[in-house]
C-alpha cells in the first residue's frame, strides 16, 4: 500500500479521536496507509512542516492552525491546493457540501478550496455547575455578559474558590474573538483579508477594558492564568476552576474526564457595547496538502480527505470533539439523531458562529507572521496578569511590536 504521511498537532483525547479516524480509513481499503504523527503543539507542527519542506522531507498532509493560514497561502510552491488535488484524483468533490462560514475561511476569492477545514472551532464558556452551587449560586444563572460573569466570579472568590475563572488561548479568545464578537476591528484592511498593508488596532477602549478587567481579576485571585494555549483545560477538568473560556473542542476532554456536572454557554459579551454579540470567529485547524509527492500519494490524500468529509465520520468527530460540523449533512445528521437535545450546549458553537451574517470585523483574521504576533500578544498579556504592566501599555506595545512583524511579512511577500 502507498504510505500517506499526515503530521498533526492533536494530543490528549483529540489525538486519540484523530487516530481512530485514521485507523478506520486504513481498515476501509487496502491501497493506502495513512501514518499519523503528532508533531507537538500547533506552532511546533507548523514549524516542523516548514523545516521539513526546506529539507525536501515534507509529509503529504500537514495540519495547520488558523493562525498559519496566511503563511500557508503565501507559501506558493510548497502547497498543493485541495481543489487541485481533488480535481486531479478524479474522485467526486463537491465544495458546496461544506458549511460556507467554515469553508469560506480556507477558500480563495475564486471560490476554490485551498485547505480542508478539518477541525474548526470557536470559543465558548464552560461552567462547572457543582462549583457554582457550592458557592451558593444558581447553576443555571445567566452568564451571558461579562458583568454577570463578574458577579459569579466575586461570589466564587468570596466562598473560597481557588480558581473562579480561567481562560485558554488568551489572544484568540480575549482579543481576536472578543473583537469580532463586539464588531470592532482587530486589524485594519478587514482584519487583513483586504490586503497585506494591514495594521493592528486591538488597543481601542473596549479591548483595553476587557484586559483591565482580567488584570484586576488576576490581582484579586479571581482569574488564574494557566498558559498560552489550552493549558487551562487541565485545572478545569480536574474541578479546580469554576468557569473557563476555551475552544468548543475543549469538550472532548471535559466530556471524558469531568466528574462534575458541566454546562457549555455562549462566550460572554459586554451588554453596553454596540453591536454585541456579533458572531465569534473560526479557530482550530485545516489540512494542507504539500507539494513534491507522487501522483499515487495525491490520489490517496484525495481519498482520505473525502473519507474525512463523509457525513458519518464528520458527525461523529463533531459530537466527540466539539469541533464544528464541517458539512451540512453532518450537522443535519447530528440534529436528527437528537444529540443536541441530549447534550445541551453542544450546539452553542455553531449557533454563535453562524447566527449572524459576518461583518468585515467578524469574518475572521488573516495576518502574516500571525504566530509570532500571537507570541508578542502573549508576552504583553502576561505582563498584565503578573501586575508589571497596565492593560493600555501592554496593548499599545503589542500593537506596535506586532505591526513590525506585519511590515516584515508585507515586504517579504510584495
Ligand atoms: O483548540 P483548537 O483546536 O480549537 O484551536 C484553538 C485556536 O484556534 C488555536 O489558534
Amino acid at each position: 500500500a502507498t504510505q500517506i504521511d499526515f503530521w498533526h498537532a492533536m494530543s490528549g483525547r483529540l489525538g486519540e479521536l484523530l487516530q481512530e479516524q485514521v485507523d478506520k480509513f486504513n481498515a476501509s481499503q487496502s491501497d493506502y496507509t495513512v501514518v499519523a504523527t503528532n508533531k507537538g503543539n500547533y506552532s511546533e507542527a507548523l514549524n516542523a512542516g516548514i523545516a521539513a519542506f526546506r529539507a525536501g522531507e515534507q509529509p503529504d498532509i500537514l495540519q495547520v492552525f488558523e493562525v498559519g493560514t496566511a503563511t500557508m497561502m503565501a507559501a506558493k510552491g510548497a502547497v498543493k491546493p485541495v481543489y487541485e488535488v481533488m480535481a486531479e484524483s478524479g474522485l467526486t468533490f463537491d465544495p458546496s457540501i461544506y458549511l460556507a462560514s467554515v469553508a469560506g475561511y480556507y477558500t480563495n476569492t475564486d471560490g476554490e478550496m485551498l485547505s480542508l477545514p478539518y477541525n474548526s472551532s470557536t470559543p465558548v464558556l464552560y461552567v462547572n455547575k457543582d462549583a457554582l452551587k457550592a458557592a451558593g449560586l444558581d447553576p443555571e444563572m445567566d452568564l451571558s455578559t461579562w458583568d454577570k460573569v463578574g458577579t459569579a466570579v466575586d461570589a466564587l472568590k468570596a466562598s473560597g474558590s481557588k480558581c473562579p475563572f480561567t481562560t485558554a488561548w488568551q489572544s484568540w479568545i480575549q482579543l481576536e474573538s472578543f473583537s469580532a464578537y463586539h464588531n470592532v476591528p482587530f486589524a485594519t484592511e478587514e482584519n487583513g483579508f483586504a490586503g497585506l498593508n494591514t495594521e493592528l488596532v486591538f488597543n481601542s477602549p473596549l479591548q483595553v477594558k476587557q484586559v483591565e478587567m482580567l488584570g484586576q481579576w488576576a490581582k484579586d485571585g479571581k482569574f488564574i492564568y494557566a498558559g498560552r494555549r489550552n493549558e487551562a483545560g487541565t485545572p478545569f477538568r480536574a474541578g479546580e476552576c469554576a468557569l473557563m473560556t476555551e475552544s468548543s473542542a475543549g469538550y472532548a476532554g471535559v466530556k471524558k474526564e469531568a466528574t462534575f456536572d458541566f454546562a457549555i454557554r455562549p462566550l460572554p459579551y459586554w451588554s453596553d457595547a454596540e453591536g454585541a454579540p456579533q458572531n465569534t470567529i473560526i479557530g482550530g485547524a485545516s489540512l494542507w496538502v504539500l507539494e513534491g509527492q507522487t501522483p499515487e500519494e495525491y490520489k490517496g490524500v484525495a481519498s482520505f480527505l473525502n473519507f474525512l468529509s463523509t457525513a458519518d465520520i464528520q458527525a461523529k468527530w463533531h459530537q466527540d470533539t466539539g469541533y464544528l460540523p464541517i458539512t451540512t449533512a453532518a450537522y443535519e445528521q447530528t440534529k436528527a439523531s437528537g444529540f443536541y437535545d441530549q447534550n445541551p450546549g453542544t450546539d452553542v458553537a455553531i449557533i454563535q458562529m453562524t447566527g449572524k451574517a459576518p461583518t468585515p470585523n467578524s469574518k475572521g483574521i488573516r495576518l502574516g507572521n500571525f504566530d509570532q504576533v500571537r507570541t508578542v500578544i502573549d508576552e504583553e498579556l502576561e505582563g498584565v496578569w503578573n501586575g508589571s504592566k497596565s492593560a493600555k501599555d501592554a496593548l499599545d506595545s503589542a500593537v506596535s511590536r506586532g505591526n513590525e512583524l506585519l511590515r516584515r511579512f508585507e515586504q517579504a511577500n510584495r
